[in-house]
């Protein structure tokens, strides 16, 4: 069994410049997930040409940018993320190198090989966000456990975290304070047998 090394993170997508190459079908999905999370997520897609389904999701959001090209590396100025979504092997390995020369995070679709991250299943529950890795073994797994985790959590998980949040607001005392009466106050949560 191979480990598991991937350390998740939670990350600010409308703070960062985020570059996608290829608006086809895999540009679709990628783009899709990632403003169904992070709706306001700057976002420039260059690709030589953009499918009905790409349009349909992207042309009228204003932190998306299209920009009909073929891939050129002048497009990775003022990036802090890519995600190589191309159909071109060869096209996906050159904006690769290219990014990791600046430094920069990548994400090849089609080749986890020449990912520097994944992206995952993500469910969000107001402030509850969980993201679902199955180590790059079987993205539709990742899909499924999403969808199980999207049913079986309840909306209200969300007026718990607003109703801890407040009683924390409330503490008086020092931080060492604080910690105790939040762990014992959400305790409870994890006691087995109570629910
Ligand atoms: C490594 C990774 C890199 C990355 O893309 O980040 C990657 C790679 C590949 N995906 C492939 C295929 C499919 N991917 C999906 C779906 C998703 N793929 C996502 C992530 C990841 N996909 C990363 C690993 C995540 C992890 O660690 O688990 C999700 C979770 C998130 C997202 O896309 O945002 C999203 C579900 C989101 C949701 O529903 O919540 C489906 C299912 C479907 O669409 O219904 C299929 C078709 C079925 C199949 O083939 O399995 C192929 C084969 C291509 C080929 O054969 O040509 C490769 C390449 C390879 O594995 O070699
Ligand atoms: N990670 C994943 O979830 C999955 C990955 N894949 C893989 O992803 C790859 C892409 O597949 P699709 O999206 O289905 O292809 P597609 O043909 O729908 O889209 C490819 C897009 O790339 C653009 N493109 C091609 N060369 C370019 C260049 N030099 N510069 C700019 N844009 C360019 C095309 O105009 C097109 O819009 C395939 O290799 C496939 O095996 C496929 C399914 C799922």
């Amino acid at each position: 069994m191979s480990k598991n090394t991937l350390y998740p993170i939670f990350l600010k997508a409308h703070e960062l410049n985020f570059l996608l190459v290829g608006g086809g079908f895999v540009g679709t999905e990628k783009l899709s997930f990632l403003l169904k999370s992070s709706p306001e997520a700057q976002v420039t897609v260059v690709s030589r040409e953009f499918s009905e389904d790409f349009l349909a999701l992207a042309q009228d959001v204003e932190n998306v940018t299209l920009i009909e090209d073929l891939y050129h590396e002048k497009y990775l100025g003022g990036k802090h993320i890519v995600i190589a979504a191309t159909d071109d092997k060869a096209v996906n390995r050159q904006i690769h190198d290219d990014a990791k020369e600046r430094f920069l995070l990548v994400n090849v679709a089609d080749t986890p090989d020449l990912c520097d991250f994944y992206l995952g299943g993500i469910v969000t529950k107001g402030n509850l966000k969980i993201a679902i890795s199955t180590n790059g073994k079987s993205p539709t797994t990742a899909k499924r456990f999403r969808q199980l985790l999207e049913e079986v959590l309840p909306e209200e998980v969300d007026d718990l975290l607003e109703n801890l949040n407040a009683y924390r607001d409330t503490l008086k005392g020092d931080f060492e304070y604080k910690v105790k009466a939040m762990n014992e106050i959400t305790g409870l949560l994890v006691e087995k047998g109570k629910a």
